[in-house]
């Protein structure tokens, strides 16, 4: 498969999806959009792929949705087209992603990175949603999900007022799980893609399926719905197999049955 604006490589059983716009900064346009969707869905039906990383250059996860092809779009046309809905569509990936992020991840660069399930940060990521000074707001979910990941109180301050937030404020935040030298940035997150990737495929899916669920529903409806998939993994092979090679002090052979 042939890809204009990413670079799809696997990695073991990792899939990694790098943007590959450098002369625009990665910035996201119709065609990243739609290159990400092809390489995303053939990684999530690909059984020999455990997790995803997504990732950018030194200089720039992604600056963002592409301005230059945004800036004449009528009022008419982004509704009617529902501008930025086909994002939603990589949120429904179900492997676990993790956005690597070097250098800027800003407006539509961060709210891809949070797309992902987790974010790996380089000590130079700057994150920001600058919308406002654009003279718009978010649009691919960054009202919604960088108040869910850092509070009402920093994602006001970061979406109007359009600063960005370093990678150490980022992490104490709870946008990065982690920070390391952007020197082992790939490498950090594609050993813990690689980490994931041996744990038994259908329990990663249903965690990750239940951490999400936590975003969408009550705490009872959430604890009943993690109890329920609880229960189901004991149908599963890879349950015996986990619980008996602990018992036998041996690494588990999980086989995804
Ligand atoms: C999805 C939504 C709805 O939420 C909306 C958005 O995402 S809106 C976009 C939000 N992002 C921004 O506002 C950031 C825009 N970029 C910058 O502010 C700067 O480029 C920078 C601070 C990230 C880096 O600055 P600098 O090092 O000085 O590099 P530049 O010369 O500015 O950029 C190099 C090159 O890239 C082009 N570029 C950068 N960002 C974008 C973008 N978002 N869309 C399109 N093109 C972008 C920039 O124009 C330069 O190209 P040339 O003009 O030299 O051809």
């Amino acid at each position: 498969m042939d890809y204009e604006t990413i670079i799809v490589e696997t990695r073991g059983k990792v899939g990694l999806i790098t943007l590959n716009r450098p002369k625009a900064l990665n910035a996201l346009n119709a065609q990243v959009l739609a290159d990400i969707l092809v390489a995303a869905k053939g990684f999530d039906a690909d059984p020999g792929i455990g997790a995803i990383v997504i990732t950018g250059s030194e200089k720039a996860f992604a600056a963002g949705a592409d301005i230059k092809e945004m800036q004449t779009i009528a009022y008419a046309d982004a509704y009617v087209q529902d501008l930025f809905v086909g994002w939603e569509d990589f949120t429904r990936t179900r492997k676990p992603m993790i956005a690597a992020v070097a250098g800027y991840a800003l407006g539509g660069g961060c709210e891809l990175a949070m797309m992902c399930d987790f974010i790996i940060a380089a000590d130079t990521a700057k994150f920001g949603q600058p919308e406002i000074t654009l003279g718009v707001i978010p649009g691919m979910g960054g009202s919604q999900r960088l108040t869910r990941f850092v509070g009402k109180s920093k994602a006001m301050d970061m979406c109007l007022t359009g600063r960005m937030m370093d990678a150490a404020e980022a992490e104490r935040s709870g946008l990065a799980s982690r920070v390391v030298p952007a020197a082992e940035l790939v490498e950090e997150a594609l050993k813990a893609a690689a980490r994931i990737a041996e744990f038994s495929l259908p329990s990663v899916m249903m965690a990750k399926e239940a951490i999400n669920r936590a975003y969408e529903t009550t705490l009872a409806e959430g604890l009943r719905f993690e109890r329920r998939l609880f229960h189901s993994l004991f149908a599963l092979d890879d349950q015996k197999e986990g619980m008996a090679a602990f018992a036998e002090k041996r690494k588990p052979n999980f086989t995804n049955r």
